[in-house]
């Protein structure tokens, strides 16, 4: 049977991030998608010109609608916005019986919009991140859930190490925002030592909007197709590495991926990637 999976995020109208990039990744992966939309977000890609958070009702009667009548076999996370929603969410995952959880803990889009309020930090620690399977922050959020700066391979390991002992299960550091360095590394670390070094070229491109929803709706789809965690996150990467190496080139600003080069380049990707224990 076709694996469900489900996002919690925000809409994006420019079909770039949020909602939008989830449900058009999952499709591309071959699992069904469904989704709980948190808040509209006017958004191209030049911008946010507008957030309107939907109520915690509207968010919790859209979960359980889903997870009554799906067998959802992962989920993720994206814009959570307040404490308030992610109060709301985390007991609608804890009432589903906490499923397989990929947390994107988005807080700033690329404009410098804020996608999380500051008050929600901490119920983003204390109550997301000890129901994540994995979490994916880029350089920024991890600097902000860690409480440390990052600055190099060895502060990434450490901000890893201090996720885990937060409660995350497995965390994938991403190196995106790491622009002195030729390559895009991140890092996948597990509470059982395993540690994973996922690096590609980095594409010289100012269309990397949505990189992280992408990564992590990518990421979800593989474990909701049933693929073990330390495979997912390389398909994950290389699904991105795809997605960012065949740019589409619309938009007067910060561009879309392109959600269907990954099949498009079926074979053609193998080596791209760079996959290191
Ligand atoms: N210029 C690039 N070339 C190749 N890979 C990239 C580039 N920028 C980001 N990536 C990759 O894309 C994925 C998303 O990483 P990033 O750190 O950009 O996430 P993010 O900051 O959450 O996304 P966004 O910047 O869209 O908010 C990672 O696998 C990262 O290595
Ligand atoms: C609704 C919404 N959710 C998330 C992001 C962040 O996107 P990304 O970090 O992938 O660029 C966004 N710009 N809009």
């Amino acid at each position: 049977m076709m694996g469900v999976a489900l996002t919690i995020a925000g809409s994006d109208s420019g079909g770039g991030a949020g909602i939008q990039a989830d449900l058009k990744t999952f499709q591309e992966l071959g699992v069904f998608g469904t989704s709980a939309l948190t808040a509209v977000t006017a958004q191209n890609t030049l911008g946010v010109h507008g957030v309107w958070p939907l109520g915690p009702e509207a968010i919790r009667a859209q979960m359980d609608a889903v997870f009554a009548d799906f067998d959802v076999a992962a989920a993720k996370t994206g814009m959570l916005f307040s404490g308030e929603i992610i109060g709301e969410v985390a007991a609608g995952l804890a009432a589903a019986g906490n499923p397989v959880l990929v947390v994107d803990p988005v807080m700033i889009a690329k404009g410098g919009a804020h996608l999380l309020r500051e008050e929600a930090i901490a119920a983003m620690r204390d109550k997301i991140l000890p129901v994540a399977t994995v979490i994916t922050p880029n350089i920024p959020e991890a600097e902000v859930l860690a409480g440390m700066a990052i600055r190099s391979a060895q502060d990434m390991e450490e901000a890893g190490r201090r996720l885990i002992a937060m409660g995350a299960q497995s965390v994938v550091v991403k190196g995106g925002h790491m622009e002195e360095e030729k390559r895009a590394c991140d890092l996948f670390m597990d509470g059982r030592g395993e540690r994973i070094w996922l690096s590609a070229e980095r594409i010289r491109t100012k269309d990397t909007h949505g990189t992280g929803c992408t990564f992590s709706a990518a990421l979800t789809a593989f474990l909701a197709a049933g693929e073990p965690l330390e495979k997912a996150v390389g398909g994950a990467k290389r699904f991105i590495h795809a997605a960012i190496s065949d740019g589409l080139g619309l938009g007067g600003g910060h561009g879309p991926t392109n959600h269907w080069a990954y099949h498009r380049a079926g074979n053609a990707l193998k080596g791209e990637v760079l996959i290191d224990s």
